[in-house]
């Protein structure tokens, strides 16, 4: 038959084919036949062994494959399984010695394109396989998801009758007698019969009666007919083969050389690929990156899934996961390793559960799996055990080896939740959990992780609101210099005066702003707020005084972090000293060498930079050897104990004398009682802070008689008469606070009346 042809001249560059073959002789005469084809020029390009296949195959740039079956001691059929599961979505046709229907079914499961008979391949038919399974090359088989073979339901579309009952007994031949075919001889007739998709193949003669199938082909495409046709014509013609692919027929047939296992073989490749389009419409649900399914199958099967559960009563387990430190992998070794990384963990958790059981990529390094019929707790913690253990091997990525691990949430149906949202957000809630409890671990939902997650997100929606509401606010407490007695400094202290909460401290919130990222707006707002208080105060005569500002860790994160408080203060007009950055020894560590060159540059224009609640963190003196700052706060908790714990007492004095030998101005924070102050002034603390002399105050209360008092008098002038009509007032006041819990007042704030017994006289103490 192809002799009678000429070679076709191909507009289209003829596509990179690559034949794996062991045997010479066979890619010589591979060649040969498809030069016939596309032309002299034409190369072929060959492999001889599984391996040189393997890695080609990961190779970018060719359009089909053609693989021997035999391949030394291996099959070519395992190697389609092993490239379709590498994610290969390159069409392979597969080479076999002799036609036999179990290999070819075979080849068809494993995920083959096509099957050719190596005697019985002329360049006609070999160019029509690859043909068409270039037309269906789109890699629908990344989707592993198995089709049972049914025997189809067929259409045959004949004006002769006895070629009907000629086609009827290959069919019964090949699916025996439950097969159903049924028979339309007229063009209308078929065509309403086709339209209604009742059947799952059409067989249409090419000629009938006045009009052609390759007419009713196209108009039944037209009208939305989607299953497979294939053309039957009266003998073999390129034009009618072509002018059927283009109508849009699957394939077509010689009835002349109709013979079983053709029809057997044209059918189910025609099925095959229906069904492979089928799939590809259903790509849309699968994740192109690792091949799992992603969030809109996985919802979808988790929604039948629950159904199921519902009408038999059973519990179901949602299991999510996320990968731990995945950001910090994918921004130190680059996107590339990230994505092989997801794909290899991909493969780890496939293997991990039951072929029928769900994996799913929800999104970024987010996975989700269910289990089914679940009768027993203990059953979904070893699963979980079982993922866990899968990350415990290193994953080869390239030449790197990388440790990951995950933290894993579980939710259970219809104890955590009885419906997909809520079970979804339990679960994830329940990772959450797992990474708080140190990642790399699992959590089963509980009902408190629920309350607190919805505590969260309510103030997450609440903060929001805040900022647009302009809801925020800041206090200012005094600090007081121990040589002078004076206001050397006055932190800023974020409130937030809530309509339906009253004043709310940052305790409460500022968690939440730093997990949201929200920390950024608010900080910057607060930054702006606390230079322009301080204009006023200078304007208003202020002097010696600076404000504190806290700033979180997120916040540096922006490389625009110290620009933005350059800017702030030019805008502000408040020449750098009057300003004072706090930041906790947490944030220094969490990525010190980009904190510390921004403090540097701070320092260097001026600005001064504290060490905020030090002795808390893993404080150590290397930390504060390179602590690019001028001042060291000590944490409250060292304070409080200084009169009671020796051991405190101890502390304070060596954190003292060592951050004052490296040239640091120490303040203490939470001074709450005279006895604490004394223990302090004795150890040679700097600065003073706490509710003894002042609760954080709104700016109105900050006057410049407060700034030209002495603060500390009350309390250090000796203890006769420290307790005595000097300090009376405070002393007073603040044991009331004490008695009651020293909280700050709220709504209505107020500052501790101090009364001096002198003026400051002296210099501040506090560096300029
Ligand atoms: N990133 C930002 N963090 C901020 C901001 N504003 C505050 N904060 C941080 O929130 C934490 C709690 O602050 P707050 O509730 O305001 O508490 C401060 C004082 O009111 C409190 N304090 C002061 N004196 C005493 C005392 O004698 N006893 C006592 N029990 N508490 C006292 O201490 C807090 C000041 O802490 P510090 O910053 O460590 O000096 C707190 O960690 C703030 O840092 C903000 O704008 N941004």
């Amino acid at each position: 038959m192809e002799g009678d042809e000429e070679a076709p001249t191909h507009a289209a560059p003829p596509p990179r084919i690559l034949l794996v073959d062991d045997d010479e002789d066979d890619y010589i005469v591979t060649q040969e036949l498809l030069r016939d084809t596309y032309g002299s020029a034409f190369k072929l390009d060959w492999c001889s062994t599984w391996e040189d296949a393997l890695q080609a195959f990961s190779v970018d740039g060719y359009d089909v494959f053609l693989l021997d079956q035999n391949l030394g001691a291996r099959e070519g059929t395992d190697l389609v399984r092993t490239a379709v599961a590498s994610g290969c979505n390159v069409p392979i046709i597969l080479l076999t010695g002799n036609a036999d229907r179990q290999l070819d079914l075979e080849a068809m499961r494993a995920g083959a394109a096509d099957f050719l008979v190596k005697g019985q391949t002329s360049a006609v038919l070999m160019e029509r396989s690859i043909r068409y399974a270039l037309s269906q090359h789109g890699g629908h088989r990344r989707c592993k998801r198995q089709i049972s073979w049914e025997a189809p339901s067929i259409l045959l579309v004949d004006d002769d009758e006895d070629d009907y009952i000629l086609a009827r007994a290959m069919l019964f031949e090949i699916y025996g007698r439950h097969c159903k075919v049924d028979w339309r001889s007229k063009w209308e007739e078929a065509l309403r019969s086709i339209t209604e998709q009742a059947h799952d193949v059409y067989l249409i003669d090419y000629r009938l009666g006045e009009r052609t199938g390759i007419e009713l082909v196209r108009e039944a495409i037209a009208l939305g007919c989607q299953g497979p046709i294939i053309l039957l014509t009266g003998d073999a013609s390129r034009e009618v083969d072509l002018e059927a692919m283009r109508a849009g027929a699957s394939d077509y047939l010689v009835k002349s050389e109709l013979t079983v296992p053709l029809l057997d073989r044209a059918l189910r490749y025609a099925l095959e690929r229906y069904r492979g389009e089928l799939r590809l419409a259903e790509l849309a649900k699968y994740d192109q990156l690792t091949g799992l399914a992603n969030r809109f199958l996985f919802r979808e099967f988790l929604s039948k899934t629950l159904a199921r559960a519902e009408r038999y009563h059973r519990s179901v387990a949602l299991v999510f996961l996320d990968l731990d430190r995945f950001k910090l992998i994918n921004d130190t070794l680059g996107h590339q390793v990230g994505d092989e990384l997801l794909r290899a963990v991909s493969e780890r958790l496939r293997n991990a559960v039951r072929a029928s059981d769900i994996v799913a990529r929800l999104g970024g390094d987010e996975f989700a799996m269910v289990l089914d019929e679940i009768t027993d707790p203990a059953m979904v913690g070893h699963f979980c055990e079982r993922i866990l253990a899968a990350f415990r091997r290193p994953f080869q990525i390239g030449s790197d080896e990388i440790r990951s691990s995950t933290s894993v949430g579980v939710a259970i149906y219809p104890m955590d939740a009885d419906n997909i949202d809520d079970l979804l957000k339990s679960a994830d809630t329940a990772m959450y959990h797992a990474k708080e409890e140190g990642a790399n671990n699992f959590q089963f939902y509980t009902m408190d992780m629920h309350l607190k997650a919805s505590r969260l997100l309510t103030i997450e929606r609440d903060l929001h609101h805040a900022l647009e509401r302009r809801e925020f606010m800041l206090w200012y407490q005094p600090q007081i210099a121990a040589d002078s007695g004076r206001v050397v400094g006055l932190e800023a202290l974020l409130r937030w005066q809530s309509p339906g909460k009253g004043i709310v401290k940052p305790g409460d919130f500022i968690h939440v702003a730093e997990e949201t990222g929200l920390i950024v707006t608010i900080g910057r707002w607060v930054m702006q707020e606390a230079c322009e208080q301080a204009r006023r105060w200078i304007e208003a005569g202020f002097s010696d005084f600076h404000v504190c500002v806290n700033v979180a860790a997120r916040q540096f994160r922006d490389g625009t972090f110290f620009d933005s408080i350059k800017g702030i203060l030019q805008d502000a007009n408040v020449p750098p000293h009057y300003l004072e950055i706090e930041l906790t020894e947490s944030s220094l560590l969490k990525s010190p060498d980009a904190v510390q060159a921004v403090l540097r540059r701070l320092l260097d224009i001026g600005v001064r930079v504290a060490l905020d609640d030090f002795g808390t963190g893993y404080s150590s003196l290397n930390h504060l050897r390179s602590f690019p700052g001028t001042a060291i706060k000590i944490d409250q908790s060292f304070v409080a104990n200084i009169e009671t714990s020796r051991d405190d007492s101890q502390i304070v004095k060596a954190l003292i004398q060592m951050a004052h030998g490296l040239g640091f101005v120490i303040v203490a924070e939470g001074v709450e009682t005279p006895g604490q102050l004394r223990a302090l002034a004795a150890q040679q603390c700097d600065i003073f802070q706490g509710y003894l002399l002042s609760f954080p105050v709104p700016a109105e209360e900050i006057t410049t008689e407060m700034l030209a008092k002495n603060h500390l008098t009350p309390f250090l002038a000796g203890p006769g008469e420290s307790e005595g009509a000097a300090g009376g007032v405070c002393q007073a006041n603040a044991q009331a606070a004490a008695a009651q819990g020293l909280t700050e007042p709220s709504p209505v704030p107020r500052t501790l009346t101090l009364t001096p017994s002198q003026e400051c006289d002296g210099k501040h103490a506090y560096p300029g």
